[in-house]
């Protein structure tokens, strides 16, 4: 639906985006991740040509956005919707008259600026505050009054840059369902960028992870929680699911630590105790979690092994065969 083709932006010296290219597909919520100066603002911004790529282009349903005039682009902006960290409503308009203000800008006429915006206060939960001015509105509220304007015009995108960094956590995950709740219903794709994992575990289908401008590891949510290939991937994971232990435990261990990622049903299954029952091992559990990730379950378990070296080779053999993951994490004592 939104294909990014070999894009690159440069500013003088800087290359912001370099070399990107992949594809969102219609009706996903994709994430895009990154630390601070990765280039997932200006790469987001390229997506409805607020920065015009330096190279490649962007394509939405098969339409070449680079290709087009200013005039032509602005047009086709009002198909894309954007939401922002800090909102940027206007402070002196009421929450109407900021939601009205994309439709005016898109020639609706009064009768049908006076019928929609109600219906979209309704859609993010502020029809008592329509009266209001952003001032008098929470973090959370004035974001549902961005997201009621960029909903304005039925997008078929919608853009979210950091739309949850300036929230509280709680807020963030009502201002998350809230996203979600949009994308279900109305099937609109959305894009948002973040520096949280957390964020990409909640609502996100597909992630790519970004690295000074270039995307170094793209796939399904689940897969990369599971099985993260690059060091950038893992240290976000480990972000959400820290196991970390204390040095005093790994200096005292009598046999091999190892953590194992159970994958879907597997999650369920009493593979630790099949395996104490036929080798001759004893497993000391020193940490443990399921999480789901898009209703999936994901589990990790570290435990120390003890018993003969054979013994332990044989379990975690066995336990990496039922298992997608096994790691070892401190070797025998
Ligand atoms: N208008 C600009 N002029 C010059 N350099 C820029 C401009 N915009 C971004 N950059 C540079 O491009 C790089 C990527 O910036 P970008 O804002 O896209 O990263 P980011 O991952 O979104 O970071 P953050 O989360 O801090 O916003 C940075 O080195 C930044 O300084």
């Amino acid at each position: 639906m939104i294909d990014i083709q070999h894009v690159t932006k440069r500013y003088k010296d800087v290359t912001a985006v370099d070399d990107v290219n992949f594809t969102i597909r219609q009706g996903e919520i994709f994430g895009i991740i990154g630390y601070s100066g990765a280039g997932k603002s200006t790469l987001l911004r390229c997506l409805n040509l607020l920065e015009r790529p330096t190279e490649g282009k962007i394509l939405i349903d098969g339409k070449d956005l680079t290709s087009l005039s200013d005039k032509e682009v602005r047009k086709e902006r009002q198909k894309i919707g954007m939401i922002f960290q800090h909102f940027h409503l206007v402070s002196s308009k009421t929450v109407f008259d900021n939601v009205a203000f994309s439709l005016k800008a898109a020639g609706k006429t009064k009768e049908e600026i006076q019928k929609r915006v109600p219906e979209l206060l309704e859609m993010v939960g502020l029809s008592d505050r329509s009266r209001h001015y952003p001032a008098q509105l929470s973090g959370g509220q004035k974001q549902r009054v961005g997201i009621a304007r960029a909903l304005a015009n039925d997008p078929k995108v919608l853009l979210c840059d950091e739309a949850t960094s300036a929230l509280d956590p709680t807020t963030t995950k009502s201002i998350l369902q809230l996203l979600k709740k949009i994308n279900e219903n109305l099937g609109i794709t959305v894009v948002l960028i973040t520096h949280e994992m957390e964020v990409v575990q909640d609502v996100c289908h597909r992630v790519a992870v970004m690295e000074n401008g270039k995307v170094v590891e793209l796939g399904e949510v689940y897969d990369i929680f599971a099985a993260p290939k690059t060091a950038l991937a893992k240290q976000f994971v480990r972000t959400v699911h820290s196991l970390e232990l204390p040095e005093r435990l790994l200096a005292g261990r009598k046999g091999p630590i190892v953590q194992i990622t159970f994958q879907g049903e597997s999650a369920e299954e009493a593979v630790i105790s099949e395996t104490l029952k036929q080798f001759n091992v004893s497993a000391n559990i020193l940490h443990g979690q399921i999480s789901y990730i898009q209703d999936r379950p994901l589990g990790t378990l570290i435990i120390e092994m003890i018993g003969s070296n054979a013994d332990v080779q044989q379990s975690i053999d066995y336990i990496t065969k039922r298992t997608n993951q096994l790691e070892v994490l401190a070797g025998v004592a």
